[in-house]
């Protein structure tokens, strides 16, 4: 069952017809489904219950942290997987109990590590012996007791994207695994810290089982080694990753994931943590665009979008796949044609799509891509001094604009032009000369 789809010839979200939201919100925007998030979610957990064992769920806020979202995954039981004060502060806004969340990330500052030990989060996963010694001086400092788990690095290669695999060695994610028992050692010999638990996260938008298989049989290898040591280990979280259909790929169910996952960590009879993040958003989304202009060149057709690489970046920066549907549905002998689909923005990477085979698309006419909910607007830019991208949350037959449009005064009051501009001496001749 897809929340998006096409009504008696219009694409809705749900019960919502996509021109709505259009007329009422303005266009771009990203658009998202409670319907999908909540099955999303309840599938992933029950592919776990399933499997015998009752997993921590903490959403991959980096995926979407809009508060509305990470809100209500919160309000169907998931916890929160952070990677900065700012997007703790966002779980916490969005009333995740800091018991449920966890802080990863591989360099936190000072003031991060006591803002995550003030609010008494269940878990800081530590990923190098810097933040060690960092972690045990601010928990020394503030008289609390730090319970960790330290990111190993498994040296598994999740065969995914390279800008999006973090298990190589030659990533800069995690403690080397040969080195972990050394690390858990001086962890341990450090005030204040116990180390509980081992952390690992090898890649995001996986399609293949083998990778998780040999990195937590790895996993589960060491915990047994550090239990021999003397570690009480009663935790592991096994991170994110998995992947979703984004054009031809078959990632994965998340039956067989978590089948596979328990049988390589049941043995251990650990608290099992996990961190989706784009298998709960990613198809939830949509981000709804208005063609400017069509135009003919010599060599290529092009659609030009009131979207741009500032609202989604994926296809530009990992060539991203996105599906594209006009929100009005094609007559069934429409004749397809290839088509260069882009954005306004200064530059040619601002490609959404090469020789898309598309219906005829007309200047005015909405149209929608596919699988934006992850990693779409939160890495959403002002480039080009454009407004935020805005994003409304569907539930049925009706939605909320969950963050506003910015406005142009908004923008503008963000700077501020310091009173010597313009009173230096020399010309600019003399200017340019002298910083070369
Ligand atoms: C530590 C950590 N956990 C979880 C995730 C979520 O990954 P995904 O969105 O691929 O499930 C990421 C991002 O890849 C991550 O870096
Ligand atoms: N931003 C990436 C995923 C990054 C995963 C972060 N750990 C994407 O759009 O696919």
């Amino acid at each position: 069952m897809n929340h998006f789809d096409y009504i008696d010839g219009v694409l809705h979200a749900e019960s919502v017809p996509l021109p709505r939201i259009a007329d009422e919100v303005g266009t771009p925007v990203y658009v998202y489904s409670a319907a999908t998030l909540r099955r999303h979610y309840t599938v992933f957990v029950d592919a776990f219950r399933k499997a015998g064992v009752e997993p921590n769920v903490c959403f991959a806020v980096k995926a979407n942290s809009n508060l509305a979202v990470i809100a209500l995954l919160g309000s169907l039981g998931a916890g929160a997987d952070v990677v900065s004060e700012g997007e703790l502060r966002r779980a916490l806004a969005a009333g995740i109990p800091p018991e449920r969340i966890v802080f990863s990330g591989v360099g936190k500052t000072e003031g991060e590590l006591r803002f995550a030990l003030e609010t008494g989060i269940h878990e800081i996963n530590v990923e190098s012996e810097s933040e060690i010694r960092l972690l045990s001086k601010v928990a020394d400092e503030l008289g609390r007791d730090a319970e960790i788990a330290i990111r190993v690095n498994p040296d598994v290669d999740a065969k995914t994207h390279e800008k999006i695999s973090t298990g190589r060695k030659e990533n800069k994610f995690g403690i080397d695994i040969d080195k972990a028992e050394d690390i858990y050692a001086l962890a341990a010999s450090l005030p204040r810290i116990t180390p509980v638990s081992v952390a690992l996260h090898i890649g995001s938008q996986l399609t293949d089982l083998e990778p998780y298989r040999l990195a937590f049989r790895r996993m589960a290898d060491l915990v047994e080694r550090l239990r021999a040591n003397g570690h009480p280990i009663r935790r592991v979280d096994l991170g994110g990753g998995l992947g979703i259909p984004y054009d031809a790929e078959t990632p994965p169910l998340p039956d067989a994931y978590a089948q596979m996952a328990v049988e390589e960590v049941k043995h251990l009879n650990c608290e099992v943590m996990l961190e989706p993040g784009r298998m709960i958003v990613g198809n939830a989304g949509i981000l709804l665009s208005r063609a400017l202009v069509v135009k003919q060149g010599d060599a290529k057709r092009f659609l030009i979008l009131d979207s741009a690489m500032n609202d989604l970046i994926r296809p530009a920066l990992y060539n991203g796949h996105h599906g594209l549907r006009p929100v009005v549905e094609p007559a069934a002998d429409a004749p397809y044609a290839p088509v260069d689909v882009v954005g306004p923005i200064c530059e040619s990477g601002d490609t959404f799509a090469k020789d898309r085979s598309l219906p005829p698309i007309e200047e005015g006419d909405l149209v929608a891509f596919s699988s934006a909910g992850a990693y779409g607007a939160v890495m959403a830019s002002t480039y080009n001094s454009r407004l935020l991208v805005p994003e409304v949350l569907v539930d049925g037959d009706h939605y909320a604009v969950i963050r506003a449009r910015q406005t142009y005064e908004e923008m503008l009051g963000l700077d501020s032009i310091p009173s010597w501009i313009g009173t230096e001496h020399g010309t600019d001749a003399e200017r340019i000369e002298a910083t070369g």
